[in-house]
């Protein structure tokens, strides 16, 4: 794949613990800098904003977009790429996650599976993640499509069900202010108020899936040689693990493809990395721990200035032209010191996001009137402009009086040789696109309650059900939708689930799948899952586990080691249908929570593209 092609990057500046933006500055732009790569930046306004951009996105003038967040903002990106007439083809866009959330689910797992060092906690991963976007190449990601008897369809990268983990994982958002303790704390109470759910799961199980759910889980984890060139570790032998993991086929000898695209030609890489990772990611781990945690910054080189394209992007995210670069945070605010000429910067973080009271997080100068406050779509807005302490390049500092639902795209250009970049502010107010959908469909309890800060996915794709099809549309783009669809062997709700599933109804604690090894930094669901293996990893826990049992498991999902518990059972399955039959109930998909019902899930095999080393 062509290094030479434009990168678009994400960041959620609300994501975690505020610091989406720092791990950019500090720990993204010096390795984007280093290798000349050319990028524009959008700081997200407003939940869904990434979700509305991406789906009138211009996708052919960017190679890979990567996301500087926790997992939800990734979840809008493929949403909104599956909300697009040529959704099948724009889910394959190469995606880098760099972790800057509570949650990093996938970033977690990525590291995981390429044995990628996080030691240093979500710096380090965060750094490794930056390499993986600067020096990577796209390789094949599982996806999900989920239908819901709401008639929505779902693109899930991560996970997805009901039960004890959703419960804790919504419930305890109420003491997001305890931080990751919130969990352990709703997890007590949860398992002293044990809830079980009444659900017929029916799935059809993968055809490398072997019980029981001992072999799920490797007793060691074998070390992988780092010393190896990269081109020496041929992606298309995936790493090998003791037990159940080395016997697994290939997906592609298992499942059906969904697409025209070429599974071979993503797994033969061609890694000409000169790139000295090893020495960067040692290098860098230590000082980027401390700097990302100082309110002060310095801040890294930009792209040497041949390299830097300048682009202005219009509300729909298409190209329009040469103008500024312009940044904009909620939390994270860039202050110059006096005058550009004075080459340099403070970086300071403002307490207040949106600066609703007026407060201007960036002080204006005399470059104010060099730079070009376009406006995307509304408002012209107080700006500044910052520039590094080398003088190499300025951003402007867009403060946003109301930030309900502007965007701000940045764009990073340089102008370094003059201690100036040309930077601009695009500044749009997008009309929420699918408004009708939205105040339509049911509002999850999650969302009506962190409504300020979260998305509500209620809204997202809708495929209203007619009779049988969930997906009737009349236009051809949807036909040609059905029709991949039933190319893929997808099934829906409407319809009986095939002969060859497994039906199951019972009363269970909880019924969860994952396509990734871990679910968040810390729980590692599915020890053998990797991104490309074509399977689903269903967790059933009976009714009929104890208490004990149900600490226990919750316990040892640290390790992975959960599996193991009696009452727990793990299956890989290639499709999974869920039917709760309680009225009411918590459902999420990502981490995110979406309306209690049925819902069927089926594998994509290999239909994303996820940046890796
Ligand atoms: N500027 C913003 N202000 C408020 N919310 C935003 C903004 N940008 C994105 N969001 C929303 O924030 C949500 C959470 O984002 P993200 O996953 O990046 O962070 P997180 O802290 O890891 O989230 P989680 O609480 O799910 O772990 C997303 O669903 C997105 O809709």
């Amino acid at each position: 794949m062509s290094r030479e092609g434009k990168l678009l990057v994400l960041i959620n500046p609300q994501a975690g613990p505020g610091k989406a933006y720092l791990i950019f500055r500090k720990q993204v732009v010096p390795v984007l800098s280093e290798t000349g790569a050319v990028y524009d930046v959008i700081i997200t306004q407003h939940s869904n904003h990434a979700y509305e951009l991406v789906q009138n996105l211009a996708l052919d003038q960017y190679r890979a977009i990567a996301v500087v967040a926790g997992d939800g903002l990734l979840y809008e990106v493929f949403n909104g790429l599956g909300r697009r007439d040529d959704w099948e083809e724009a889910l394959s866009i190469p995606v880098c996650i760099i972790p800057g959330g509570s949650g990093n689910g996938l970033a977690r797992s990525l590291a995981y599976w390429r044995n990628e060092p996080v030691e240093n906690g979500s710096n380090g991963v965060a750094l490794n993640s930056a390499l993986n976007l600067a020096r990577g190449t796209p390789y094949p990601m599982d996806l999900v499509m989920i239908h819901t008897s709401s008639g929505q369809r779902i693109f899930s990268f991560l996970s997805f069900g009901l039960g004890i983990l959703s419960d804790i994982d919504i419930e305890s958002e109420r003491l997001r202010i305890l931080g990751e303790s919130r969990f352990t704390l709703w997890a007590f109470a949860r398992i002293a108020a044990l809830r079980k759910y009444n659900v017929t799961v029916s799935f059809k199980r993968a055809a490398h899936a072997v019980s029981p759910p001992e072999r799920f889980y490797p007793a060691t984890r074998p070390a992988y040689n780092r010393s190896q060139t990269l081109q020496e570790e041929t992606f298309s032998t995936p790493p090998q693990f003791p037990g159940k993991r080395a016997s697994v086929p290939a997906a592609s000898d298992l499942l059906p493809p969904c697409s025209q695209r070429e599974r071979q030609q993503h797994r033969q890489l061609n890694h000409s990395l000169s790139y000295d990772d090893h020495q960067t990611r040692g290098d860098s781990h230590n000082s980027m721990d401390s700097d990302v945690s100082d309110s002060s910054i310095s801040l890294g080189p930009y792209p040497s200035p041949d390299r830097v394209v300048e682009t202005e992007m219009n509300p729909q995210g298409t190209s329009l032209s040469h103008k500024k670069t312009a940044v904009s945070s909620h939390k994270t605010c860039l202050k110059s010191n006096e005058t550009l000429k004075d080459k340099n910067v403070e970086e300071e973080n403002c307490d207040t996001g949106n600066s609703a009271d007026g407060k201007i997080c960036g002080s204006t100068d005399d470059a104010l009137s060099k730079t070009n406050n376009m406006n995307c779509n509304s408002s012209s807005l107080p700006t500044t402009n910052a520039t590094t302490p080398d003088g190499l390049s300025t951003n402007n500092v867009n403060n946003k009086t109301d930030s309900g639902d502007a965007s701000t795209c940045m764009r990073n250009t340089s102008d370094s040789k003059e201690g100036l970049s040309d930077t601009d502010v695009n500044d749009a107010r997008q009309e929420p696109k699918y408004e009708d959908a939205r105040s339509t469909m049911p509002v999850s309890s999650r969302r009506k309650k962190t409504s300020t800060r979260k998305g509500d996915y209620s809204h997202m794709p809708q495929f209203q059900d007619g009779n049988s099809s969930d997906c009737e549309k009349d236009d051809a783009a949807v036909d040609e939708n059905q029709r991949n669809e039933q190319q893929c062997g997808y099934n829906k709700l409407s319809q009986p689930v095939p002969d060859d599933w497994e039906v199951i109804k019972d009363e269970f604690i909880m019924v969860f799948a994952s396509h990734q090894s871990h679910i968040s930094s810390s729980v590692f669901f599915a020890p053998n899952a990797t991104p490309d293996d074509g399977c689903m990893w269903l967790m059933i826990l009976q009714g009929s586990m104890t208490r004990a049992n149900v600490a226990k498991f919750l316990m040892s999902m640290d390790s992975g080691t959960h599996c193991t518990v009696p009452g727990a059972m793990m299956i890989p399955v290639t499709g999974v249908r869920i039917e709760p039959h309680d009225p009411t109930g918590l459902m999420t998909v990502d981490g995110e929570t979406i309306p209690f019902g049925a819902i069927e899930a089926n594998i994509m095999p290999s239909h994303a593209r996820i940046m890796v080393r």
